[in-house]
């Protein structure tokens, strides 16, 4: 069985001003992991996935999931018996029911195919015993937005659909429940679709991206390769940057810091990680990456690395442009001005140092 998503859907919405909006979408993503869809408001983030669930229907749309024909040119298969979780931006729990009850109602949807130790595997996986018997208003909104994901997993579904499940939360909230989705990813193998605005829980969660702009695909692939492209139709502004996954090789404890290698070499970054994890996922913004002709001690910057100029891009403005890096067999991306590039000289082809002065542990 093929382990991919293949999804093809064209979509027009008139519009009365003339305004019509267009989903042109033609994508074979991932079968597993953390699928991001990242764009602007109104690229057709919602679209994409109300289409997907089969609330949009299409005339000549094709989904498979997992080698599962869900829709084709002859076949629509109707929303409730497409095996689906979908999380909303605001936990869509029964007001009336607590959250037990709530998890009830998916076990009777899911026809009683939920052994009783799936059951218990979901709840505590999400941490969520300590409010089973609380109604949602007597709830966070964390706890309610977990209790919605236990539910969506109680219908043991072959596809999880988030549509900014974090958005209505405040940062403490969020910081709470992204753990609980990274557990979801190595523990249970289903593919989510994850929509985000947050480029910060694109980094973190995706393993995959999809990026819209106006109803197309405007890239994608694996996260790191997708965020180390310059030039696309949105730029990421501001939080332009990479990720890149580390092993960890030292822990200095008197000064707080991990050392970890990737397939550039090597970065000490202030350990703010689970000390139990041996591979630590990293993000660098290209704002805190500078570029230096000779490798120099006399700096404060921790971290100094070997690169080679592979192109340069237009920045979030004129003064600007980002840098496409490559260090060993990874890429990171560098902010710079243009006047700072035309004194150093610098062009594609080039040797030089890549001074990281801050990057993140995301993972
Ligand atoms: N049923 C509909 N009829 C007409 N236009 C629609 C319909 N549904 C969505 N649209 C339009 O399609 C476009 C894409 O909407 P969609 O909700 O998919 O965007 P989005 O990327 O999810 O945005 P946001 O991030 O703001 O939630 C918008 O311009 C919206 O107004």
């Amino acid at each position: 069985m093929p382990d991919n998503i293949r999804a093809r859907f064209h979509i027009a919405f008139p519009s009365e001003r003339g305004q019509s909006f267009c989903l042109d979408v033609d994508a074979m993503l991932p079968g597993s992991g953390i699928i991001a869809i990242f764009g602007h408001s109104g690229s057709g983030k919602t679209t994409l996935l109300r289409c997907i669930a089969g609330l949009q229907k299409i005339d000549r749309g094709r989904l498979i999931v997992n080698g599962e024909t869900w829709q084709d040119e002859k076949n629509f298969l109707p929303t409730h018996k497409r095996q689906l979780g979908y999380v909303f931006q605001e936990a869509s729990l029964f007001p009336h029911l607590c959250g037990r009850d709530n998890l009830e109602y998916a076990l009777k949807r899911s026809g009683g195919h939920c052994q009783p130790k799936m059951v218990q595997r979901v709840i505590a996986l999400m941490g969520i015993e300590p409010v089973l018997d609380r109604y949602p208003d007597q709830m966070s909104g964390g706890e309610r937005q977990r209790v919605a994901i236990a539910r969506a997993l109680l219908i043991r579904p072959r596809l999880l659909l988030m549509d900014e499940p974090l958005a209505s939360l405040d940062m403490a909230r969020k910081q709470e429940i992204l753990p609980y989705l990274e557990r979801l990813r190595a523990e249970f193998a289903i593919p989510i679709l994850y929509v985000s605005h947050s480029m910060y829980e694109v980094a973190r969660l995706a393993d995959y991206l999809l990026v819209l702009d106006k109803g197309r695909v405007a890239a994608q692939g694996a996260v790191s390769d997708v965020l180390s492209q310059l030039n696309l139709p949105l730029g990421f502004g501001e939080e332009a940057g990479v990720v890149l996954t580390g092993k960890v090789l030292e822990r200095d404890s008197r000064w707080h810091l991990v050392r970890i290698g990737f397939s550039g070499g090597e970065l000490w970054l202030p350990d703010n990680s689970d000390l139990g994890k041996e591979a630590l996922r990293v993000r660098i913004l290209a704002r805190d990456v500078s570029l230096a002709l000779e490798a120099r001690d006399d700096t404060s910057v921790l971290n100094r690395l070997p690169v080679e100029v592979c192109e340069i891009g237009a920045g979030s403005n004129e003064a600007t442009a980002l840098v496409r890096l490559k260090c060993g067999d990874s890429y990171i991306i560098a902010s710079l001005t243009r006047k700072s590039l035309a004194r150093l000289r610098i062009e594609p082809g080039m040797k030089v140092w890549a001074q990281i002065k801050s990057a993140a542990i995301v993972q």
